[in-house]
């Protein structure tokens, strides 16, 4: 049977994304610089499975049962006490509501607070699955270039002013201010405190997407942009992704009443609830220290892997090729000379030299700039960092 013809008018919003389609060349001779996967070694999977039982045998009806919408409300509660000792974020559990991954909070943004042609400003790049999310909703996406402070915000000063002025509806500014998704960039702390003056001034909501603050490898003194927020205005969110298991899908918002409460509804017709056996799991895990334990252990392979990328760029790029220094995170952002389309490499870079990374247009709101890639260092082994840079040095020099 045809469909074509019943598809509803948003389809035409819908594009894959290259992240995920990059997941089919996780083969076994072709070595991915694509997904951002933690190295799977560590995975607390002794602690999960223990707490896994625990959970089941003491209190198997609850794990199993439907739950609010919102979350259970003892992790709400836990991740209110983790949230101000770890981040020194001051909120309640009737501020937070749990998510199935930070990337359904990227939905519940859309949902709720966009309409066609309203502004939404992000770096640029930025991480391509939020724009993916939104793009069906029909936004204006406004993008602010970065340098190695992170987003240039006399520049988004500027644009908001101009905005503004032109009348236009700005729903929020999105940032992923600490090892951002793609560059690996961190924001310092006095762009942190300007962007919310922007914010306050022309009274606009922020919205800090933060994944990567737990592994900054470098010692730089920032705090998250909600730890600043006096007036409710910061719609923080993490994960429990890169900290416990991306497989368990399980992520949060820290935001105002009122935006939980208008969250909670749109996620009611979405999924009802998160897993209850998720939410249950990663309470005994913050319980037992699970995820805090292993954090120093994890930050210092990570560390060790970047600066293993960083060495082999250096050894292999030919002249022409750039690259960030990453402070955290999980990726390196490479630019290849102007005249390399990057979506045109990767074709060659897998089928002759067995090498996948994800082409950086997809990152950029406009997808103009076609030369750049993003390569994720947690994932692949020490040999295959090595190896693969090399192979897709010698990739870049055939293009
Ligand atoms: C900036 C950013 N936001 C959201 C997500 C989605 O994470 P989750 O696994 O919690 O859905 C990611 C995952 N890489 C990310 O990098
Ligand atoms: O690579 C990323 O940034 C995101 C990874 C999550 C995914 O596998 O889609």
């Amino acid at each position: 049977m045809e469909i074509g013809q019943l598809l509803s008018s948003r389809t035409r919003y819908m594009s894959a994304s290259e992240i995920r389609e990059l997941l089919k060349w996780a083969t076994a001779d072709v070595i991915s610089f694509g997904g951002g996967m933690p190295d799977p070694s560590t995975f607390p999977v002794e602690d999960i499975a223990k707490i896994a039982s625990y959970v089941l045998e003491a209190y198997p009806h609850k794990a199993l049962q439907y739950g609010p919408t919102e979350g259970v409300y003892e992790l709400r509660e836990e991740i209110a006490k983790f949230s101000e000792s770890f981040r020194g974020i001051k909120t309640r559990a009737e501020n937070i509501i749990i998510t199935v991954g930070s990337q359904e909070a990227l939905e519940l943004l859309g949902r709720v607070f966009i309409n066609p042609g309203d502004v939404v400003i992000t770096e640029n790049p930025t991480y391509l699955a939020a724009l993916q999310a939104w793009r069906v909703y029909e936004p204006r996406l406004v993008g602010i270039p970065m340098d190695e402070s992170g987003m240039v915000v006399e520049i988004l000063e500027e644009r908001v002013k101009q905005l503004k002025a032109e009348g236009a509806r700005i729903k929020f500014i999105y940032t992923i201010p600490t090892a951002q998704n793609p560059t690996g960039l961190t924001m310092s702390q006095d762009r942190r405190k300007y962007l919310l003056e922007v914010a306050e001034r022309y009274d606009l909501l922020v919205v800090e997407d933060d994944p990567y603050s737990y592994f900054l490898f470098e010692p730089i003194q920032v705090s998250p942009i909600k730890a600043l927020d006096k007036s409710d205005r910061v719609i923080y969110l993490s994960t429990a992704s890169k900290i416990f298991a991306p497989g368990l899908r399980l992520g949060w918002v820290i935001a105002s009443e009122e935006v939980i409460r208008w969250f909670n509804l749109a996620k009611q017709s979405l999924n009802l609830n998160t897993s209850n056996l998720v939410q249950y799991m990663f309470l005994e895990g913050l319980r037992r220290n699970v995820v805090l334990k292993n954090l120093p252990n994890v930050r210092d392979l990570y560390k060790r892997k970047r600066d293993a990328m960083l060495a082999a760029l250096e050894t292999y790029m030919p002249q022409g090729v750039s690259w960030t220094r990453p402070s955290g995170g999980m990726f390196i952002w490479v630019t290849a000379p102007p005249q390399i389309d990057t979506r045109e490499l990767l074709k060659v870079a897998v089928t002759q030299y067995k090498v996948a990374f994800v082409p950086g247009h997809g990152f950029f709101v406009d997808q103009s700039v076609r030369n750049a890639m993003r390569l994720n260092f947690t994932y692949p082994t020490f040999e295959q960092i090595n190896e693969g840079i090399r192979r897709l040095a010698l990739a870049l020099r055939g293009a």
